[in-house]
């Protein structure tokens, strides 16, 4: 289907090798991003509705209900207080987030749930052993299978760090490649877990293999490791996105998940992939916000540009 980024010859894996990242220049280039200021009043409100468009609402707990997962679908659907939205004239434009992110075994609930609201909101499923990844590769695979069975149209596939950890890039292409088989016409997104790949150059090669093998988006983290969304990490993968386009001609996404809990950092990012990648990628299919916990923040801030007070936590509802 028309997005979908190709596998890319596995001969080509030799420019992994040449590989090296200047780390003190990545550090520099992050702390300028950060230093820059963010926009005030209305543009600010409207930076914010653009994130809330990018948002992945996501629920991976162990105690995960339909229930709860219900809850969630209804938020993603209505995103932010109908009467705030009207108050800066943006209650017609049908805003939404991009998407709900749910373990595997949850996914028949939120589909269950979109459609009984009518809404034909993309539900995406972590899979292949999230977050750890170290169950057998026939078992990661059935779990995709799984997943888009159940009616996941975006697969979030964990690489096997191990490989990464041991330079086996090949062998993490293939297995790529094959969970790219297995996503058919779903989408797929490779979470690299950064906080577990040591070094920039280790960032920068995974992700040039996971593009190569056929992914839609890289993904920083699973939210479950102790270092996850980094700027200096999102530097990296986000050159290692535009040499992948200037060689390919394909534009792959990119998206930042772990620990982004507030509407400034959501800012901070939205900065960060305009310098970095430019306009074209600020758009929900090729940036998402990986989060289960940024949007009560940003609507939080819209109440404040709108009203002028702070909410109370009674009047903002979060799934
Ligand atoms: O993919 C999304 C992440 O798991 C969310 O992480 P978070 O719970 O720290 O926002």
């Amino acid at each position: 289907p028309s997005g979908q980024n190709p596998t890319t010859p596995n001969t080509h894996l030799e420019w992994i090798s040449k590989v090296r990242v200047n780390t003190h220049a990545v550090l520099k280039r992050a702390q300028h991003v950060q230093a820059q200021k963010i926009p005030k009043k209305q543009w600010q409100a409207a930076w914010l509705l653009k994130a809330v468009t990018c948002i992945d609402l996501t629920t991976l707990a162990g105690d995960d209900t339909p229930s709860n997962v219900h809850r969630l679908c209804l938020k993603a659907i209505q995103p932010v207080r109908h009467d705030l939205l009207r108050a800066v004239d943006m209650h017609d434009k049908g805003i939404t987030t991009a998407a709900v992110c749910v373990y595997p075994s949850r996914v028949a609930d939120a589909v269950k749930s979109l459609r009984e609201a009518n809404s034909s909101l993309a539900v995406a499923s972590v899979a292949t052993g999230f977050p750890a990844g170290q169950t057998p590769l026939e078992t990661r695979l059935q779990e995709v299978r799984v997943a888009v069975a159940d009616g996941a149209t975006e697969i979030d596939i964990v690489i096997n760090r191990m490989l990464a950890l041991t330079g086996q890039w090949e062998a993490m292409y293939e297995e790529i490649r094959q969970f790219r088989a297995a996503c058919g016409d779903a989408h797929m997104k490779t979470i690299l877990a950064i906080g577990e790949l040591g070094t920039f150059t280790n960032v920068y090669k995974a992700s040039l293999v996971a593009m190569m093998a056929g992914s839609d988006f890289i993904k920083t983290s699973t939210g479950k490791e102790s270092v996850n969304a980094t700027y200096p990490v999102a530097i990296v993968m986000a050159r290692a996105i535009r040499d992948y386009f200037l060689c390919s001609g394909h534009k792959v996404g990119f998206k930042p998940a772990g620990g982004i809990r507030t509407a400034q950092e959501s800012l901070v990012w939205l900065a960060l992939i305009k310098e970095e990648l430019g306009k074209d990628w600020l758009c929900p299919t090729l940036f998402r916000l990986g989060a289960s916990s940024l949007l009560a923040d940003i609507e939080r801030q819209i109440y404040h540009h709108v009203t002028g007070q702070y909410a109370a936590y009674h009047e903002l509802p979060m799934a």
